[in-house]
């Protein structure tokens, strides 16, 4: 898809950014983004999903999508949807109540944003995640191909936490944090928390009516944690659990801008880079946060071997390790382990995270991407250590 310069498409895209030529200092313009919508602004602060908010949301990720950027909408509501259906008041929060609660509500849920999004020519995909899916290096696989996948193919992602699961141990427990996995997990660049106030500020409103927006937060300090509060009724976490979120993004490379949801063409404006709501800027670059993940867990044993061809291609081409390359695979290793790649004459060239376990790579060494689902019966792509998954020594 073609990409438009930044300015042109920060004034494309926001009239008021074009009127000031508002393109503050920040990262570079966004590329790919997670939005977060919380309970209270699909809710409007009442009792049910607020309709025309989901019409209004998919009317601004149309607009965004359609300048180039990728989004990925993370999304709450299902148990706000599931108290609708069946008319449970909001104060009862125990958890098996809440879990039958987003089982009735999140196809529901899904069921509107894909009408919804229908007339905006987009198709959506549900994607229901727990920590655990998150935590499992080959389930994170699993998770990030699909989401790439999706974005590859023009489907609009929207993830919730698969609440009906998820008890304690592996869950994230709040679509906060869940959004900053999420962004972590797709290397995004801007991940856009949409809540029910416009940003974090000195003290909770709600409480304190002298409080001030605090519009940029260069550090996220134990003071940053110190002012943030909890939630109101129907919303999980609070102001705590979206700085929590935003310590997480912010480390994994990603910029985090909190904003009212209910602000006019809000997406549009903070991905044109017009200052609203409170912006953390990225502590990392997203490329030096996946190779401490990459980097973190090395299999000790593990040797792939490549041949000449491939040491090249990997080391002065920035390419993908293809299964043709590998001559050969010593160790024991799972899918989505991090492996080490050396070169023929015994230099360590590279550590990358594997598509394919040492058995299967074992077996499809030399061959060529056509021939990988008919020797394994299945295939996980043509790539056996892909080139955003490596990084070179
Ligand atoms: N320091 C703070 N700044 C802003 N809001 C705060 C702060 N402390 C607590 N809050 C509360 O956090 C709420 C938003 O969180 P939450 O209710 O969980 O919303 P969501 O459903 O969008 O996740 C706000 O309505 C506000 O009352
Ligand atoms: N997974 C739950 C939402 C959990 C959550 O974090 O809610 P919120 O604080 O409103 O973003 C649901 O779909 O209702």
């Amino acid at each position: 898809m073609q990409r438009l310069s930044a300015h042109t498409r920060a004034c494309a895209l926001s009239p008021l950014a074009r009127a000031s030529c508002l393109i503050p200092e920040r990262m570079a313009y966004p590329n790919r983004i997670v939005v977060k919508v919380g309970t209270n602004v699909l809710t409007a602060g009442a009792d049910k999903v607020h309709r025309p908010t989901i019409v209004a949301l998919a009317q601004q990720i149309a607009a965004v999508r359609s300048q180039g950027v990728e989004i990925v909408l993370v999304s709450s509501g299902a148990i706000a949807v599931g108290r609708e259906r069946l008319n449970f008041p909001a104060r009862r929060r125990d958890i098996p109540l809440k879990q039958m609660l987003a089982a009735v509500g999140q196809s529901r849920l899904m069921h509107l944003y894909e009408q919804i999004f229908e007339l905006y020519g987009i198709t959506v995909a549900q994607t229901l995640l727990t920590r655990g899916d998150l935590a499992d290096r080959n389930r994170y696989l699993n998770a990030r191909n699909t989401l790439l996948a999706c974005l590859m193919h023009n489907v609009l992602p929207i993830v919730n936490e698969n609440d009906v699961v998820a008890v304690s141990e592996i869950r994230v427990g709040d679509n906060d944090n869940l959004s900053a996995l999420v962004t972590n997990l797709v290397d995004a660049d801007l991940l856009l928390i949409l809540t029910d106030i416009d940003g974090l500020y000195t003290a909770d409103p709600r409480r304190d009516p002298s409080a001030t927006r605090i519009d940029l937060v260069p550090e996220i300090t134990e003071h940053i944690y110190a002012i943030a509060g909890g939630s109101n009724i129907r919303g999980t976490g609070g102001m705590l659990t979206k700085i929590q979120a935003a310590d997480l993004a912010t480390r994994s490379g990603a910029e985090v801008v909190i904003a009212r949801g209910a602000e006019r063409d809000v997406i549009a404006r903070v991905v044109a880079g017009e200052a609203i709501g409170t912006r953390f800027p990225a502590q990392a670059t997203n490329v030096e946060s996946r190779k401490r993940w990459i980097l973190a867990e090395t299999v000790r044993h593990s040797r792939v071997v490549v041949d000449e061809g491939a040491a090249r291609a990997l080391m002065t081409g920035g390419k993908s390790l293809l299964p043709a390359g590998v001559v050969a695979v010593e160790g024991d290793f799972a899918r989505g382990q991090t492996v080490r790649i050396y070169a023929t004459d015994g230099r360590e060239i590279a550590r990358g995270i594997t598509q394919y376990a040492a058995v299967d790579l074992r077996r499809i060494r030399g061959l060529q991407s056509s021939q990988i689902a008919e020797t394994l019966g299945f295939d996980y792509g043509p790539e056996a250590v892909h080139r955003d998954d490596m990084v070179l020594l």
